[in-house]
């Protein structure tokens, strides 16, 4: 079933169209992938699909429902999470606490309940540490809870920022360039990583990413943009063969 659709997807900054007539369709529990040289595109998209950005034109699907201009916040509440190309985590703050904090979207109390301490709000904030608990396991990250988020590796980083995005109980996943930096061994182990929350999640994932072999490796259905047009888009196979493709990451005319 399809769960994020876009029709005609368009984005203008003055006189430079960044996207154009962007039409995507990504099914339930899809690995899609977004690619595109530099200035392609692909993060305006990801700003569209998260509220960041108003599209110029065009419309926004999600689970059936029309979200076309909605705020970042409601997005989040509806189901699409999101990581930056900038890693962005409370740095001074323990790995554990990084995921209480993304977890307090779903808190259903207010501030006074809090400072109250209501039997109800304790409740939570107790269901609330137990999920972060089990969210930091499945993502391995349970034995280093209590460290500084800033002194993690940057593997780890990128694991904890895409568990802080599983504390929102995403529907779908926007992964921009989780690959970036990454040494070797880092990349082949977050393919596998990324198929793993797939599944343990029933997740649908959306990435961005530079980082062919990843790309090739994890995504079922791959979408190419290039100067805000899609050139291309099909399975990595169709991808790797296809001329358009080649020219656009090559620069031959
Ligand atoms: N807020 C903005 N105002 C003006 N121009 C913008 C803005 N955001 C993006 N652009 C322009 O839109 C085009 C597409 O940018 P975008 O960041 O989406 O590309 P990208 O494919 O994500 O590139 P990269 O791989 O380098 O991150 C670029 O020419 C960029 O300069």
């Amino acid at each position: 079933m399809s769960l994020l659709r876009t029709n005609n997807l368009t984005k203008k900054f003055g006189g430079l169209t960044a996207v154009s007539k962007f039409a995507m369709d990504i099914k339930e529990m899809e690995i899609v992938g977004l690619i595109g040289p530099n200035g392609a595109g692909k993060t305006t998209v990801f700003n569209m699909l998260t509220g960041v950005y108003k599209p110029t034109k065009g419309s926004i699907f999600f689970d059936g429902r029309d979200i076309t201009g909605i705020k970042s916040h409601e997005v989040t509440k509806l189901g699409i999470a999101r990581t930056f190309q900038n890693i962005r985590l409370f740095k001074e703050l323990s790995v554990l606490d990084n995921v209480l904090v993304a977890n307090h979207l779903r808190l259903k109390s207010n501030i006074l309940f809090s400072v109250l301490r209501t039997p109800n709000y304790i409740r939570q904030e107790k269901h609330m540490y137990e999920k972060s608990m089990e969210l930091l396991k499945e993502v391995g990250l349970d034995d280093v809870k209590d460290e500084m988020a800033s002194s993690l590796p940057y593997g780890k980083q990128r694991r904890l920022e895409i568990a802080r995005a599983l504390a929102t109980d995403p529907k779908i996943l926007l992964l921009d360039e989780p690959a970036a930096g990454m040494n070797p061994q880092e990349s082949f182990e977050l393919m596998e990583f990324i198929h793993d929350i797939r599944d343990k999640f029933d997740l649908t994932i959306f990435m961005i990413e530079h980082h062919m072999q990843v790309v090739m490796g994890v995504c079922e259905k791959i979408y190419v943009l290039d100067h805000g047009v899609t050139i291309a888009e099909g399975t990595p196979k169709e991808i790797q063969n296809d001329e358009k493709v080649i020219e656009a990451y090559l620069g031959v005319d």
